[in-house]
């Protein structure tokens, strides 16, 4: 049966699933687990999918669901046009990042990732705008998860966690954000503002990860987007570690800020709304010999009659609350540019 055939039954019966690609594979993964029990996560190797903090961390263990595979066809289906913010929207996210901004000039920490969502009342065409966004954002990792105790969730994420295999790791600092074009200059902000990243990265592993190596940071395409990107890697001491580094790692200063407590009360006190899974990860755990996991950013969360587009940006002294919602906007359109409804 073709997999988006597949798909649309476990959408009808309600299954616990989720369909994903790997960056530039035309192969889709689709895991079905055999029951509808919340999993949460303790160790099993599966596809695992985490909150941003609060809430369940939970899995579709490997070995208690179908796994199958099929390759996917590249084709479009026709957008909605209608999707936009509003007035309200510009003036309570700008005061969001002017209080941020006055935080950090107080010294109260260095950086902060501020967000919001857009909602969109409609009825989502679910298979049609997966559809969409396979065809459209081949080098993220595109996905769409669904368990009936959280809802339906579907993404194109240009962010690595962790690349996890026979013990060598690979991560990436992935911060600063442009329209793309073929000759993108970055200003000093965007440089400071994705070197916060990476040095966070590199003192939380430090102690624990042997023959660190950083490269970059190089521009990368998301989309429409740019985004500077450097990549680390380095030598596990032994598996059983991952899980214990990556809960370290997790929220990086790419979703959540630095000091990482303090941003995150910040993130708490101001931000008015849950994230629920959105700045998340998810991805495959510990599936024979390799980890591979990625930052839950550019998604939607699917109601019966809403669509909840989720962005946000890094903020540091030098951010102007203007550009910082522009910048919310252009990402919202990795989303917007494949919502088909119904
Ligand atoms: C928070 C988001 O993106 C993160 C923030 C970025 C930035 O501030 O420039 C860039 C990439 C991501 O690490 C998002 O897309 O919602």
């Amino acid at each position: 049966m073709p997999i988006f055939e597949k798909i649309e039954q476990c959408l009808i019966a309600q299954n616990p699933f989720v369909a994903y690609l790997k960056p530039n594979e035309l192969t889709c993964n689709l895991l079905v687990q055999k029951d509808a029990d919340l999993k949460l996560f303790s160790g099993q190797s599966g596809f695992v999918f985490f909150p941003f903090d609060k809430g369940d961390k939970v899995v579709i263990p490997f070995e208690e669901a179908d796994f199958s595979q099929g390759i996917i066809e590249k084709k479009h289906y026709n957008l909605v046009s209608d999707i936009s913010s509003s007035q309200t929207d510009k003036v309570v996210f700008e005061q969001l990042v002017s209080n941020g901004i006055e935080a950090i000039k107080k010294g109260e920490f260095e950086k902060v990732v501020l967000s919001r969502k857009i909602v969109l009342k409609k009825q989502l065409s679910v298979l049609e705008t997966f559809q969409n966004l396979i065809s459209t954002y081949s080098s993220a990792f595109q996905y769409l998860f669904f368990h009936p105790k959280l809802g339906l969730w579907m993404g194109a994420t240009p962010e690595q966690l962790v690349k996890i295999n026979q013990q060598q790791l690979e991560t990436v600092a992935l911060a600063g954000t442009k329209l793309y074009s073929e000759e993108v200059k970055w200003t000093q902000k965007e440089i400071i503002e994705q070197k916060i990243v990476t040095d966070y990265i590199v003192s939380n592993i430090d102690k624990k990860v042997e023959n660190i190596k950083v490269s970059g940071p190089n521009t990368t395409k998301a989309g429409n987007l740019a985004h500077l990107k450097s990549i680390i890697t380095g030598q596990l001491p032994s598996d059983n570690f991952a899980m214990t580094l990556i809960e370290n790692l997790h929220p990086t200063p790419a979703v959540c800020g630095v000091p990482k407590n303090v941003a995150q009360s910040f993130i708490h006190n101001h931000e008015g709304y849950d994230r629920k899974y959105y700045t998340g990860f998810l991805g495959e755990y510990a599936i024979a010999g390799s980890t591979n996991l990625f930052v839950n950013l550019r998604c939607i969360e699917i109601e019966e009659k809403a669509v909840t587009i989720y962005v946000g940006c890094g903020i540091t002294g030098d951010s102007i609350p203007t550009n910082e919602y522009i910048e919310t906007e252009n990402k919202s359109m990795t989303m917007r540019n494949v919502l088909v409804t119904k």
